[in-house]
């Protein structure tokens, strides 16, 4: 009889109850699952396991002869943990648990527990940050739980606490170097932690009283159902057992699953070694490292960053399927805020916009990289380029609702917006006027001759001499253009170093374009001042959109984002 056998037939013997119709199967690839014979179609218990069959705290408080207080309510599960430990690995330790103990697997699927080698491809992305990030904390409350038995640790501590030390390398150093491992060694302690964290179940589901929610117990044969999305079940304490229903119509042949809850692929990966094709509860993280004081106005402007804000100086922002969230949004405004505007508006929520985009297209550029590697040979490599191909795909969708955003901006704001194109075409002496000197025919030349700003200055010039003309421009000029040149050059302190910057450009137009063309740039005031207050007009004002490269004057707008902006 094989080892899955003997464990089901040791859990009967101890009372419990598995119906006839759920069998379980085990192959050496995808492990243990229950497949249905026969048809289920009602909400009677299928597993019912007795309390004696569970492995608790209160059972690692017996074997260890201590009460309750010795556990850590932020590390409730610490000795349980050990004594799981324990159970697997300590020689001479036979237990009533044996057979499952035989069971539960030595190498776990998660990637904690990978070679050295499949560890390089994770390095420098987002999930070995959370395992670096994860172990000290396990260390941490190892230590403290060894010191409380007053056990000593198989390794040489002084090492393992040393801040320079790589945890993920030292733990799956030692597992290659070591083919016993000691029960009371940092290697045996991270794999019972593997343990609880893929197959444990919440102690609240069955019982008020909890060190903290996340207390947990080990659930014989209960744990041998693999997880799906949205399965229907129910956990419940009945008739002094602990009863799995599940409330789905199987046929037979089809699987019996299990719900670990609604996780995204890092959490299944991290926690269980396995991601879900179109999971919908899948999201990816965008940190990003801000100045503090940035972070500090934002939200003293009303962005909300509560959720965000992991440290003084950097924020972390879930992006899913769904909208890109209004705070996102609104702190990549403030990032492009200039110091003449006095909070979030049309403009630098539009640039905003665009810069998220480009750190956006980064990422997704970087998990295309990652979904090129080879990955015939290893089953886990195939699991982490799905895993990358989903975090690709999460970027796409938020550059595509980014972009969606933008649009909705600029449909909704038409009349704040004046397109540099239109004027192109409604200002034709001016754009005629450019044949001569740039060579420029048609707009989209000043994109392909690279002209584009030499002409923007040009002709905000042109518009603050549009008083001066003998006749009047031919098309109506946006007032907040020609104000905004009247505050610039009432306010502007003109330094040596603004005019030695515009003397190269000034100087290759003028003054032969005052000879030449004398209807337009022989009127008014074309002096080098003027370029230099145009120089700032355009920053305040011209908006140009990356995907077009279409420049925009944008009359200073504020704006506030909803959830359904
Ligand atoms: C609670 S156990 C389930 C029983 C497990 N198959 C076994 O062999 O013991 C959780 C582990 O099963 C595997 N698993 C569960 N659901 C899965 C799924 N939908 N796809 C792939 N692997 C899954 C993962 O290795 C996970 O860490």
């Amino acid at each position: 009889m094989g080892k899955l056998e003997d464990c089901i037939q040791w859990a009967v013997k101890n009372g419990a109850i598995v119906d006839d119709r759920i069998h379980f199967r085990q192959s050496p690839i995808s492990g243990i699952s229950a497949v249905v014979e026969g048809i289920l179609a009602s909400e009677e218990p299928l597993i019912q396991i007795p309390p004696k069959l569970l492995i608790t705290n209160e059972k690692a408080q017996e074997s260890f002869q201590v009460d309750n207080r010795v556990i850590d309510k932020n590390a409730p599960n610490s000795l349980v943990q050990l004594y799981l430990a324990k159970l697997k690995f300590a020689k001479g330790m036979p237990s009533m648990y044996q057979p499952y103990i035989d069971l539960l697997p030595l190498k776990l699927e998660q990637p904690y527990f990978w070679d050295w080698e499949e560890l390089q491809v994770i390095r420098g992305t987002d999930l070995y940050l959370v395992m670096k990030q994860s172990l000290p904390k396990l260390l941490h409350e190892w230590i403290s739980i060894l010191k409380k038995l007053s056990l000593k640790p198989s390794d040489d501590l002084s090492q393992l606490v040393s801040p320079s030390l790589d945890l993920v390398d030292y733990v799956s150093k030692y597992r290659a170097k070591n083919d016993e491992i000691p029960w009371n060694s940092f290697a045996a302690y991270v794999w019972s932690a593997g343990i609880f964290a893929s197959r444990a179940f919440p102690k609240i589901a069955f019982h008020d009283q909890c060190l903290s929610i996340n207390e947990a117990f080990l659930y014989p044969i209960v744990d041998f159902l693999n997880h799906k999305n949205d399965a229907k079940v129910r956990w419940s304490f009945q008739d002094g057992k602990m009863c799995f229903i599940s409330q789905e119509s199987l046929k037979s042949g089809e699987e019996l699953f299990n719900n670990y809850g609604d996780k995204s692929n890092e959490e299944l990966l991290l926690n269980y070694g396995f991601v879900q094709d179109n999971n919908q509860y899948d999201d990816a993280r965008l940190t990003l490292r801000l100045d503090s004081q940035l972070l500090d106005e934002a939200e003293q402007l009303g962005v909300s960053l509560s959720q965000e804000r992991v440290t003084d100086n950097s924020v972390q922002f879930k992006l899913n399927n769904d909208l890109l969230s209004p705070n996102l949004v609104q702190l990549f405004a403030l990032v492009h805020k200039l110091r003449s505007e006095d909070g979030i508006n049309l403009r630098n929520s539009l640039v905003g916009i665009d810069s998220l985009q480009s750190i956006l297209m980064q990422k997704v550029e970087f998990f295309r990289q990652k979904t090129r590697m080879d990955v015939s040979t290893s089953r886990k490599l195939q699991i982490l380029r799905k895993y990358f191909d989903q975090q690709r795909k999460l970027f796409q969708s938020s550059i595509e609702n980014g972009q969606k955003l933008q649009k909705e901006l600029i449909k909704s704001n038409s009349e704040f917006l004046t397109s540099f194109k239109t004027i192109f075409k409604n200002d034709k002496q001016f754009s005629n006027s450019l044949l001569l000197t740039f060579g420029v025919t048609k707009f989209d030349d000043l994109i392909t001759k690279d002209c584009m700003n030499q002409i923007l200055l040009l002709w905000i010039v042109r518009v603050a001499n549009k008083n001066e003309y003998a006749k009047k421009l031919p098309f109506e000029v946006p007032q907040f253009i020609y104000d905004t040149f009247q505050e610039v050059s009432s306010t502007i302190v003109i330094e040596r170093e603004d005019v030695l910057q515009m003397m190269g450009f000034y100087q290759s137009m003028f003054p032969s374009l005052s000879e030449k063309i004398p209807e337009i740039y022989g009127q008014g005031n074309w002096r080098i001042r003027q370029f230099i207050v145009a120089d700032t007009v355009m920053d305040r004002l011209v908006w140009t959109r990356k995907l077009t490269q279409e420049p925009f004057f944008v009359k200073k707008q504020n704006i506030v984002f909803n959830k359904r902006t």
